[in-house]
């Protein structure tokens, strides 16, 4: 990657290109006025002085009396401008930023959406929202100010660089003498921050994770009573974000005096060089006097350029972090072929796969399941068995990597990836509910469903009842992740949500392992029905709640050890009749 951040930045913001012009000419402008006053002073002297032979008169003005009221008008009309352009500079750059922020948050969060799982397992969600939210709002600060701040720099300079060369063209160079000096060390002074505020982005991130981990598990910190413990972790990544900043700190404080006795530099030579010609006669007095005067509008706003350049590697550090996640390809690309919800007939093939996690060893082997359309199929085996890695398979959330996964005879792979997953209703082992009431929780995937079919399918999942007892019905509030609820509500609800989508294909992952065996029992008379239509696969350890499926897998370390219905398996007397034996307290 060769281009700058700034430039991707700048070409991010491609769309806005007019109103970053606009911004650009109004800071323009608005430095170039504010340049304005010693140059009207000198034209005010220069009035008062010379009178009727001053720069104005030579306009034709002769009064000197009208020249000052000219100037007057002059200098009124300057400070309005400097004020209209200021306004505008601000408005744009305040908006550029607003505007700019909230597409590259969206963008970003709709790209991020769209990567594949295992990107997010292997980063932790505290690193993620601390690029979606504190390097973008660093973006904002930068374009709220710094870039104002680095256009009225570089207009300034050139501006007085401008004027001086040609009003004093022998001694300009005197003052001039320290700026390549100045800009090679502001460039290695970059070359140097730029890592440093990488680092405090990074331990920003790391932070963050720590912040939003604890918070997800304040329960478990209160119930080990780790509170001491977790304080100390706490400080231990607050103090090393202080230590990496101050790091960051400690090089841009430095550069500042260094700039500074550059300057001082170029303001002691022209002082000196040039009050030595006015004393051999090659420099007029008032030359002198006012070469003194404008040097230092040349090279004090170098000054500031420390603190451009800090404001400006810090925004670069977030901008190399956001465009690092823009730039991660999403590795699970969509096929073609539309398979849609009124034609799918459900039938669910698994041919020879074989699948393991990040090139570990392989959790599912050489494994075979044909399931036919709106047919029931329990899968049962012992815990780490690969069940749940089974279904994620279908719902394409990795990829296998030998063997096909067919829906309906088509390769998942070749499927629209939106077909595939609206036609399957998943019921996870960890349910996850959004902050939010009852029903939308409920009408979650299901957007347009009327108040009618919400309540329809929560009396199918069992759940009416208890959320009439909830304060506000169907309207309560059910807290982050659904803490306000028990886990057999959570999943009663999260069963809700499956039976409104009304897929083809319905995946129940331990979907009823947390309700008691009353509400389990009136689940699976509610199931019964609903699975009828469709095609089911259902995970349980508890064997009653598929002893009725058309077929019954037991898994064993990745594959299939025996199959058949209930009363088959447990004619073979094998696993299966020897789980059901140990559940129902036979032996
Ligand atoms: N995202 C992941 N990354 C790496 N390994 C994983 C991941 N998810 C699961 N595993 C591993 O894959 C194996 C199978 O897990 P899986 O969740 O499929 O088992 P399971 O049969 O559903 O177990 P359980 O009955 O406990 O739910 C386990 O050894 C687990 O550690």
């Amino acid at each position: 990657m060769t281009q700058t951040p700034l430039v991707r930045l700048l070409r991010y913001g491609k769309p806005y290109q007019v109103q970053i012009l606009g911004a650009i000419i109004c800071s323009t402008f608005r430095t170039l006025f504010d340049l304005a006053p010693p140059y009207l002073i000198g034209v005010a002297v220069d009035v008062v002085v010379e009178q009727e032979a001053s720069l104005i008169a030579r306009l034709g003005i002769q009064d000197p009396l009208t020249q000052l009221l000219v100037l007057s008008i002059l200098t009124i009309a300057t400070w309005g401008l400097e004020s209209l352009s200021q306004y505008g500079a601000d408005k744009l750059w305040r908006n550029l930023a607003q505007t700019l922020q909230h597409e590259l948050r969206v963008d970003t969060y709709n790209h991020l959406q769209g990567l594949e799982l295992t990107y997010f397992e292997d980063r932790s969600t505290g690193t993620l929202l601390s690029i979606l939210n504190d390097d973008i709002n660093q973006l904002e600060r930068f374009l709220n100010f710094g870039a104002q701040d680095l256009i009225s720099f570089f207009t300034r300079v050139f501006a007085v660089g401008i004027s001086f060369v040609l009003l004093v063209p022998g001694i300009a160079w005197f003052a001039m003498m320290p700026i390549p000096f100045i800009l090679w060390g502001t460039f290695l002074f970059q070359l140097r921050l730029a890592p440093r505020y990488d680092t405090v982005r990074d331990q920003a991130g790391l932070i963050s994770d720590r912040l939003s981990n604890n918070l997800s598990g304040i329960a478990t910190i209160k119930s080990f009573t780790a509170e001491a413990y977790e304080s100390d972790r706490v400080y231990q990544e607050s103090e090393a974000y202080r230590r990496s900043n101050g790091r960051a700190i400690a090089l841009s404080v430095a550069f500042q005096p260094l700039l500074r006795f550059f300057i001082l530099l170029g303001f002691v030579l022209t002082l000196y060089l040039g009050g030595r010609e006015v004393l051999q006669g090659q420099l007029s007095v008032g030359t002198y006097g006012f070469m003194v005067f404008i040097v230092q509008d040349l090279l004090w706003p170098f000054t500031e350029l420390s603190e451009i350049m800090d404001e400006y590697q810090r925004a670069m550090a977030s901008v190399r972090r956001v465009m690092g996640l823009l730039d991660t390809p999403a590795a699970m690309p969509s096929g073609h072929h539309r398979l849609p919800l009124t034609t799918i007939r459900g039938e669910v093939q698994f041919e020879n796969i074989t699948f393991a996690y990040n090139n570990r060893n392989p959790i599912l082997k050489n494994l075979s399941l044909y399931i036919p359309a709106k047919a029931t199929v329990g899968i049962v085996g012992a815990t780490g068995s690969g069940k749940s890695t089974l279904v994620k398979l279908l719902l394409r959330f990795y990829e296998v990597q030998r063997g096909r996964v067919l829906v309906d005879d088509i390769d998942i792979r070749d499927l629209k990836l939106l077909d595939l997953r609206q036609c399957i209703g998943w019921v996870s082992q960890d349910v996850f509910l959004f902050h939010g009431t009852v029903a939308e929780n409920i009408a979650y995937g299901s957007f347009n469903a009327t108040v009618e079919e919400i309540i329809q399918a929560a009396k199918l999942a069992e759940a009416h009842e208890f959320i009439q007892e909830l304060p506000q019905g169907y309207d309560t509030i059910i807290g982050e992740r659904g803490q306000k609820l028990s886990g057999g509500q959570r999943q009663r609800l999260a069963i809700a949500r499956a039976i409104l989508k009304d897929p083809p294909i319905l995946i129940l992952d331990e979907a009823t392992s947390a309700v008691d065996n009353e509400t389990e029992a009136a689940i699976q008379k509610s199931l019964a029905k609903i699975t009828q239509n469709r095609t089911t696969i259902a995970i349980a350890h508890r064997l009653s709640t598929i002893r009725n499926a058309d077929c019954i897998y037991v898994m064993d370390k990745g594959a299939f050890v025996e199959a058949g219905t209930h009363e088959e398996l447990l004619a073979i007397n094998g696993l299966y009749a020897n789980l059901w034996r140990v559940q129902s307290g036979i032996s």
